[in-house]
């Protein structure tokens, strides 16, 4: 009999998912909150908001119905957005077994609480569930996984077993999944760099070039391993598909929500069109003020974050942020070198 798997969110890394999972050979079931959603997969086979130019298979099933979605099944992939991960989770668990492996794959921090969200899982459900959580983050863009173009991605659990489990569930021909213990690490490289990616979609749309992007992506990793560290992450995992790995895809790549929201913001748009117009979640927006306030909590300088926060939330010019970026007081590049060097 084949496994079942559950993925819960039809947008657009829900359905991509389901698609690579159903092509390995799971059955699956993809749960949809709207119901218009469900309709139109069952009919057309065709996510046109979400992704328009893909066919979803038959074999997936697709319904609005929790308790069938979640019926035997050995794993549950959750892929909301992260305001939606902790009433999703309540209403998933009264569905779940012992033994079911919890995947979160939404790229966030909740705001109210500034908790990384596997936390939140945590904190939602029973603790013999909690070594059964783990994440998936890494540079891998809906639009190209489910084209099946090559991609590599990473799961993190705190069991070495769950994270091999995750590794199997996605292997595929042209999905690489690494695993990784820290999931402090891969949780807020894959929550941060979208702070950094609306930074420089608003250096884009502002018309400064590529030397200005790439600074914004090299000190953005700094203060994003500056603040990981002192959460308690590796700083090895922000050189990893969870750190400049999925900073590279975000910043670059035009599928990136985050950077073209930051392109409107940086041509004059005001955030509330930005984001009505975009239709999908645009996770930087909230992860940069839960960033600003934990960069505050644990007495970290980071000053993209800041000025990007400046930006949004309070209408500071996204050109003298720039300039406050550039204007700051001078620094060296790697403060520990320095430390270690006395002689210098
Ligand atoms: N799109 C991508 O390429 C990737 C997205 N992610 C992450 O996956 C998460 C989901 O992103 P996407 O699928 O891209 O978003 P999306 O905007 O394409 O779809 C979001 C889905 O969640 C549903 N939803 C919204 N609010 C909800 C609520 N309160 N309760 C239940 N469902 C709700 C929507 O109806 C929609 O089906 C985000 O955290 C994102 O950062 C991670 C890797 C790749
Ligand atoms: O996390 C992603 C790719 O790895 C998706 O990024 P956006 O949310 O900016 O589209």
């Amino acid at each position: 009999m084949r496994e079942r798997v559950a993925v819960i969110g039809a947008g657009s890394w829900g359905t991509a998912l389901a698609i690579v999972l159903a092509k390995k050979g799971y059955e699956v079931t993809l749960w949809a909150r709207r119901q218009e959603v469900v309709r139109e997969i069952e009919t057309t086979r065709i996510n046109s908001h979400y992704l328009p130019e893909i066919v979803i298979p038959e074999s997936i099933k697709i319904t609005a119905d929790l308790e069938e979605t979640l019926m035997q099944c050995v794993a549950v992939v959750l892929s909301v957005p992260s305001h939606a991960v902790r009433e999703t989770v309540r209403r998933v668990r009264p569905f779940v077994t012992k033994e079911t492996v919890l995947v979160n794959t939404a790229k966030g921090l909740e705001i109210e609480t500034l908790m990384r969200l596997s936390e939140v899982l945590k904190q939602e459900l029973p603790v013999e569930l909690h070594n059964n959580i783990a994440v998936l983050s890494g540079p891998s863009h809906a639009e190209e996984v489910s084209r099946d173009l090559p991609t590599a991605v990473v799961a993190a659990s705190h069991r070495r077993q769950v994270a091999e489990y995750v590794q199997d569930l996605f292997m595929a021909p042209n999905l690489r999944v690494y695993t990784n213990p820290d999931v402090t690490g891969v949780e807020l490289g894959g929550a941060l760099k979208n702070v950094i990616a609306l930074a420089t979609g608003i250096s884009d749309g502002l018309g400064f070039g590529d030397n200005t992007r790439a600074a914004l992506m090299t000190r953005g990793l700094a203060e994003i391993a500056r603040l990981g560290t002192a959460m308690g992450a590796q700083s090895l995992t922000f050189a990893g598909l969870a750190g400049i790995g999925d900073l590279i895809v975000t910043c670059t790549s035009l599928y990136s929500r985050n950077r073209r929201a930051g392109i409107q913001l940086g041509q004059g748009k005001p955030l509330d069109q930005v984001l009505a117009g975009m239709g999908m979640v645009v996770e930087g927006v909230r992860t940069t003020k839960a960033a600003y306030h934990l960069a505050q909590k644990y007495g970290v300088e980071m000053p993209i974050t800041e000025q990007t926060y400046q930006v949004l939330f309070e209408g500071l010019n996204p050109r003298e942020a720039v300039s406050k970026l550039m204007l700051r007081t001078r620094t060296h590049e790697v403060e520990e070198i320095v430390v270690n060097r006395q002689d210098w």
